[in-house]
């Protein structure tokens, strides 16, 4: 991929196969994203995104090949009011065959709630198949987050994914700050593969592991993920990374070349950590969806799509694209549609 950056003239062919279409070859197999916009993403806006705003977020993303969208949390609105309409999300979301919705349970009053909308799997309206647990590597950023250790969060969460799994609910685990805490600083990574090896023993099918403010680098990453496979297959685990100091896309790769195959990712990056100073949001959906397609994985994504939405969303929130490849896209779009106008004109 760094090739390109040297070559402009075939960087720009490739961007324009990339924008014209989601079946890039695929011969190194598929990558699954995790679009995590409307939960990650928009948790931390102050300003409240209106309901159908996410609905049609969602919605968007599922028309552009997304397979699996965290849609929103059960958490409480005194802690991150901007997902206090998850229930309504849940209730409302246009569910797709084939397409899964998790929702971020911290408890047992949130699965509760979840249940009493969801039901066991199966019964409609309002399901879901997944919820997605959280816990942290360090106990003041779990503190900072859920107000209990990490003991006491993994003790308040076997219960909870008990529950979930006995009414039919897959559930996965994100363990936050593996690749540094904004309190503690260093991480042991083999203190993080305890903590994901006890998410995995409670019942999770998967383990994301968060570089939550965005420090770690592609070595950081694999020696969490080099102590985490001491527990379980690489294909238990899934990277969840932030850009703050522009690792992020680097952080993504090195995982898939170790073998992950599930990627968290955050259309136009939105996102951003509240107990984090500066940090920036989540990688972005596009670039990651570009490196891996150029890379010889398939996403399902259709990378044009995906600029589009990217640069809708931010318009709705009022912020700027924070996608680097997605500018690039609607820009190159912009072009060839002016370019095709004026050559109309000219026939005309
Ligand atoms: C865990 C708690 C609830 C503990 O919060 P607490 O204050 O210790 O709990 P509490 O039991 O004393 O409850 C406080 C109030 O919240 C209510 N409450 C309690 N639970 C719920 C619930 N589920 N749904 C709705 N309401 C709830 C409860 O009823 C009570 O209301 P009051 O009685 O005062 O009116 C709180 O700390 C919390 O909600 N934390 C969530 C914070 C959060 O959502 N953070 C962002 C997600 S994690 C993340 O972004 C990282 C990740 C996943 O992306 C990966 C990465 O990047 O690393």
């Amino acid at each position: 991929m760094l090739g390109l950056l040297a070559r402009p003239a075939r960087a720009a062919s490739l961007l324009q196969r990339c924008a014209s279409s989601a079946a890039a070859p695929a011969a190194r197999g598929h990558v699954k994203i995790v679009e995590v916009s409307p939960r990650d993403g928009l948790q931390n806006e102050a300003r409240v995104v209106p309901t159908a705003t996410k609905l049609e977020l969602v919605r968007r993303l599922v028309a552009a090949g997304a397979t699996c969208v965290e849609a929103g949390a059960f958490v409480s609105p005194k802690w991150v009011p901007q997902m206090a309409d998850s229930p309504q999300i849940l209730q409302q979301i246009a569910q797709q065959r084939g397409v899964s919705y998790p929702f971020l349970v911290p408890n047992d009053k949130g699965l509760a709630a979840l249940l009493d909308i969801a039901g066991p799997r199966g019964s409609a309206p309002g399901q879901t198949d997944e919820i997605a647990i959280f816990t942290a590597a360090t106990d003041a950023f779990a503190r900072a987050n859920t107000n209990c250790s990490v003991a006491e969060s993994l003790e308040r969460l076997a219960p909870v994914t008990q529950r979930a799994l006995d009414a039919g609910l897959r559930v996965r685990g994100y363990v936050s700050v593996v690749g540094g805490c904004p309190y503690q600083g260093d991480v042991d990574p083999a203190h993080v593969g305890a903590v994901a090896k006890a998410l995995l023993d409670m019942g999770c099918y998967e383990v994301s592991l968060g570089d939550t403010v965005g420090v770690a680098t592609p070595a950081a990453m694999l020696a969490v993920l080099n102590e985490c496979t001491r527990h379980a297959p690489v294909e238990r685990f899934a990277a969840h990374c932030h850009d703050t100091f522009g690792t992020g896309l680097a952080n993504v790769l090195a995982c898939v070349d170790a073998g992950v195959r599930t990627v968290d990712a955050a259309v136009a990056g939105l996102g951003g950590c509240p107990y984090s100073p500066g940090a920036t949001g989540n990688i972005d959906t596009e670039s990651v969806v570009y490196a891996l397609h150029e890379s010889g994985y398939s996403t399902g994504f259709d990378l044009a799509a995906l600029a589009r939405i990217g640069g809708w969303i931010s318009e709705e929130i009022g912020r700027p694209n924070g996608s680097s490849a997605g500018r690039a896209l609607l820009a190159r779009e912009a072009k060839a549609q002016r370019d095709a106008q004026k050559e109309t004109r000219a026939r005309l």
